[in-house]
């Protein structure tokens, strides 16, 4: 069968496109008729037409030879960020940035496109409606949004235009959607064992929640008008669903479209917030004697128990994003798409 040669400026490149977002957004290209290489240090990409590449980004070699010939390359693989690594996130998102950044330069890809988050600015205080003007968090609660602030300034800084090579960084936040291996996964997991009764704080606080093909649709309009005269070069843009929800009606609805009750009882965020940080630095301590993982982080705490929205303005001004899915239908479209997960099976 011939193979049909796409102009240079289709081929292109996700790096984590065997994640739950990555793997959304090589579809969506393909979709769109790019031609798609993946690189993932995980095997599990098996979409047809699309080259995979098994590697770790902080390997320059590996990379080198699989952004051959590719003009855009889009960054989304990151450890996750339950897994509490110090040393993981330093190696693989600024480290391996940094090498991804100069596997592009060597290569010549022409735009780069990081999936960034949100959380960059988030200290566990409320935010509402926060804009791409906030200053990065002085104090993140955890490594990961550490390392994801060094990540973002690596790759807005790298921008030159004079060289010919280009980036953006996209800031989704709570993404969620079929495949999703987190919120659905660890909200469901945490019903089963009896621990979702209860409601962290007064339970009105706003946040995002942002569909996934909403993210994957800001990735291809950032990707497409990332141009040198463009307005979007170097700079950071807040992708979301645009619908700020109450947290815990956004879990109560996901729980109850699984067949699971919702939670009732409400208990102070303070308390809440200090056991969790009690059992973090117990983790810490006994972690060379025994391993054990708190559900009840102190980050998901503060993300459970604060206001956390942000404005996507700046999306729609500069690069015309609109969300195409609304959050009912992401929600619904979410639902039964874990059928293996609804109560009683
Ligand atoms: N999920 C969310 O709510 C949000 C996510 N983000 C960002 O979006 C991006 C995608 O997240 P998501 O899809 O949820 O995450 P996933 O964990 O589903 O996907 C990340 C992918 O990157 C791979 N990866 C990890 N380390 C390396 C490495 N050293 N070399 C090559 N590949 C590697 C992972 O493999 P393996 O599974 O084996 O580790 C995985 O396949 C991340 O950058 C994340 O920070 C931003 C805001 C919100
Ligand atoms: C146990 C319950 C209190 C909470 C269960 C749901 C949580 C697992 C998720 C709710 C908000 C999510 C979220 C992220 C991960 C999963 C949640 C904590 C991120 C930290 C993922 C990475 C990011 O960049 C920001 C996200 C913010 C929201």
């Amino acid at each position: 069968m011939a193979t049909r040669v796409r102009p240079r400026n289709k081929r292109c490149a996700v790096i984590g496109g065997s994640g739950f977002l990555g793997r959304h957004l090589v579809e969506k290209l393909l979709d769109r008729g790019y031609s798609v290489s993946v690189f993932d240090i995980c095997p599990s990409c098996e979409v047809p037409g699309v080259t995979f590449h098994r590697g770790d980004l902080c390997d320059k070699q590996a990379l080198l030879s699989a952004l051959k010939d590719v003009s855009l390359v889009f960054h989304c693989a990151s450890p996750a960020p339950g897994s509490d690594n110090r040393s993981l996130f330093e190696r693989v998102n600024i480290q391996g940035t940094r090498t991804v950044i100069e596997a592009c330069i060597e290569v010549g890809v022409q735009r780069l496109v990081l999936t960034s988050s949100a959380s960059v600015v988030f200290e566990g205080t409320d935010i509402k409606n926060g804009s791409e003007d906030l200053p990065y968090a002085k104090k993140p609660i955890d490594y990961y949004t550490k390392t994801k602030i060094e990540q973002e300034k690596l790759v807005l800084n790298a921008c030159d235009k004079e060289k010919g090579f280009l980036t953006v960084a996209i800031r989704p936040h709570g993404i969620f959607g079929p495949r999703d291996p987190q919120l659905v996964p660890i909200l469901v997991d945490t019903a089963r064992r009896g621990k979702m009764k209860f409601i962290i704080g007064d339970g009105t606080n706003l946040v995002d929640f942002t569909f996934v093909e909403n993210v994957v649709h800001g990735h291809i309009l950032a990707a497409e008008r990332l141009r040198p005269d463009s307005p979007i070069c170097g700079k950071p843009y807040h992708i979301t669903n645009d619908e700020p929800v109450r947290f815990w009606d956004f879990m109560s609805e996901v729980l109850v479209g699984l067949g699971y009750d919702p939670p009732r009882y409400h208990l102070p965020y303070i308390l809440v917030y200090g056991l969790a940080l009690l059992l973090w630095l117990l983790a810490v301590i006994l972690r060379p004697l025994v391993s054990f993982k708190p559900t009840f982080t102190p980050m998901r705490v503060a993300l459970a128990g604060t206001h956390h929205y942000y404005s996507c303005e700046r999306a729609k001004q500069d690069m015309g994003y609109k969300p195409l899915v609304s959050l009912k239908e992401g929600i619904a479209c979410t639902v039964q798409s874990y059928p293996h997960l609804q109560k009683g099976d």
